[in-house]
């Protein structure tokens, strides 16, 4: 799992670390370095006579970069400082001088984006030590206008510079991941400690290029995390294996209310997608075209009521099916009679546009715009733009307002509880922003609430994070599955080609190679 943990909790666990004299900068400016010297050579540089530019701010954030800098000096790199502060970390500025770096006190000139652009274009590495954790809302000038010009100029050079931020790009929402000013994207991310949320949450993350955590001991651990990506291995622990007791009862009864007369492949696509991530059995309940294409597509699936360990309910429904919206509430409050988990998308997200509260667990899957549509109904007018430019915050406050888990769909999919980490996913393709993916999703969340339902229902407070985690876990295989069935490689690799189109079907079938990658 890679954990984040926020700017205050870091402050925390470096207190009483720095209060013993522990040498946190001196650790940071020693990775920093490294990684520097690292992708010179995998550039095909030779680290001496490289040149290197240190874009430094007023913080400890320019402190870690001039020391680096320093280092490099004298390992033969040209390195010059660009102080976009008056009181550069005065250590760290002492350090530099003596190593030979040369310094540039370009708030002195007229136009200082300029004195930045002129001291950039000479080097062939940029290291960004403007602002850390310690940002306070966006950059503010005259740093924004220098990062500006610096983050459209980039493209322009004959070679683009390797742009590595000292432990986040500065200027980013640390904590939340949103983009409130201009920043300079990174080729790599040296963050010290722990990673931050803003280095794991869109719209930031996308912003952070690779990311190296620098272990500066910090004990954070044992500290739950702000923010967190499931990787294969945690995904490896919680899939269910069935055992030789197991019965299909036991492995998890699914109930699926999806499709309509309207979009009657929802239903198909929803079953396809919880079959291939394995459960015991599917109950699928609709209005007879969904029925028959379900019952074609797949004749194991039993089409009559009975008892349920999860529920899918409202892929292929739209709000404005008066009946089917019966059939979905009527649904919805069985399973909250029952305690049984229910995942809630497409047209059954809008039963919650009216004031109900949510009495049994449930996970709501919207995009942004759906999401967008819940907030305002429920009194928090919001648009679908705002929703994507701030996704954490708005799929948080949408789990508080109904006491749902969030599920935010897109490139990086959200995952909020009222309390508890965030998840952010990102494993897919853009190639999975087709027809139908959402509603293979719902069946693959399905399959897994309906193989935990038992433990879930009967679970209380000690369990109340269990929804979100199988919620990142579904977004994790449902993404892999894109990702191969597209035919790029199960991990994100920069010799991958672009891949090829697919359909929904396509993801829902490639399931079981997804499952293959998976270490069990
Ligand atoms: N505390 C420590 O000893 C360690 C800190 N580390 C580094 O120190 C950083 C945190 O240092 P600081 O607490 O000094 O904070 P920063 O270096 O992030 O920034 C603080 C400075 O930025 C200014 N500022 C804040 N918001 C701004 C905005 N929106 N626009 C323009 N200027 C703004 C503040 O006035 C202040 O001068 C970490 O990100 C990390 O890089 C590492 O060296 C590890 C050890
Ligand atoms: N640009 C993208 N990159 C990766 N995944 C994406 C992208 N856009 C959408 N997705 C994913 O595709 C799926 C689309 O679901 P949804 O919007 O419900 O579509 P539909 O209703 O047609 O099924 C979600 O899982 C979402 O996370
Ligand atoms: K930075």
């Amino acid at each position: 799992m890679i954990r984040a943990h926020t700017a205050a909790t870091v402050r925390e666990a470096e207190e009483p670390l720095l209060a013993a004299g522990e040498p946190l900068m001196a650790r940071a400016a020693c990775a920093l370095t490294t990684e520097v010297a690292r992708e010179l050579r995998a550039r095909g540089n030779r680290v001496s006579g490289s040149s290197v530019l240190l874009l430094v701010g007023g913080g400890n954030n320019g402190g870690d970069a001039l020391h680096a800098g320093a280092h490099l000096a004298r390992r033969g790199c040209q390195v010059r400082a660009a102080l976009l502060t008056d009181r550069p970390h005065p250590a760290g500025l002492s350090a530099a001088r003596g190593a030979g770096v040369r310094l540039h006190h370009v708030l002195q000139a007229e136009d200082v984006a300029g004195a930045v652009l002129d001291l950039a274009g000479r080097a062939d590495v940029w290291v960004d030590g403007l602002l850390g954790i310690g940002a306070r809302g966006g950059l503010r000038e005259p740093l924004a206008g220098a990062v500006a010009a610096l983050a459209e100029e980039r493209a322009a050079w004959p070679v683009e510079p390797l742009v590595l931020a000292v432990d986040v790009p500065s200027g980013i929402g640390v904590d939340d991941g949103t983009i409130p000013g201009p920043v300079l994207p990174a080729d790599v991310t040296v963050t010290m400690g722990t990673a931050k949320p803003g280095l794991l949450l869109p719209p930031a993350a996308g912003l952070a290029g690779r990311v190296e955590v620098v272990d500066l001991g910090l004990g954070l651990d044992a500290l739950a995390p702000a923010a967190c990506t499931l990787t294969a291995t945690d995904v490896a622990d919680l899939l269910p294996v069935p055992g030789p007791e197991d019965h299909k009862y036991t492995r998890g009864v699914l109930g699926i209310a999806a499709g309509s007369h309207a979009y009657p492949g929802a239903a198909a696509l929803t079953a396809t997608g919880a079959l291939r991530t394995g459960l015991g059995m599917i109950r699928y309940l609709g209005p007879e075209v969904p029925t028959g294409l379900v019952r074609t597509r797949h004749p194991e699936v039993v089409t009559v009521p009975g008892r349920v360990q999860a529920w899918v309910l409202g892929p292929g429904t739209a709000p404005d099916d008066a009946a089917r919206m019966e059939e979905l509430a009527e649904h919805l409050g069985e399973a909250a009679r029952t305690g049984v988990p229910a995942a809630l998308d497409a047209g059954a997200l809008a039963l919650l546009h009216e004031e109900t509260e949510l009495t049994g667990p449930a996970v709501l899957t919207p995009h942004a715009g759906e999401l967008a549509q819940l907030l305002t109904a429920r009194g928090e007018a919001v648009t679908r733009e705002e929703v994507s430019a701030a996704p954490a915050r708005h799929a948080r406050l949408a789990a508080e307002i109904t006491g749902g888990t969030v599920l935010l769909k897109g490139a990086t999919t959200v995952v909020a509880a009222p309390h508890g980490p965030l998840y952010a996913q990102h494993d897919a393709t853009p190639w999975l922003a087709t027809a139908g993916s959402g509603d293979v999703l719902a069946g693959v969340l399905g399959a897994l609430l309906a193989s935990y339902g038992d433990v879930i229902a009967d679970g209380g407070d000690v369990l109340a994070g269990l929804p979100a985690t199988l919620a990142a876990t579904a977004a994790f295989l449902h993404g892999r599955a894109a990702r191969l069935a597209a035919g790029l490689p199960a991990e994100p690799a920069p010799t991958a080609g672009a891949g090829v189109p697919i359909t929904a079907t396509d993801v829902a079938d490639a399931l079981p190679a997804a499952l293959r990658t998976i270490p069990r």
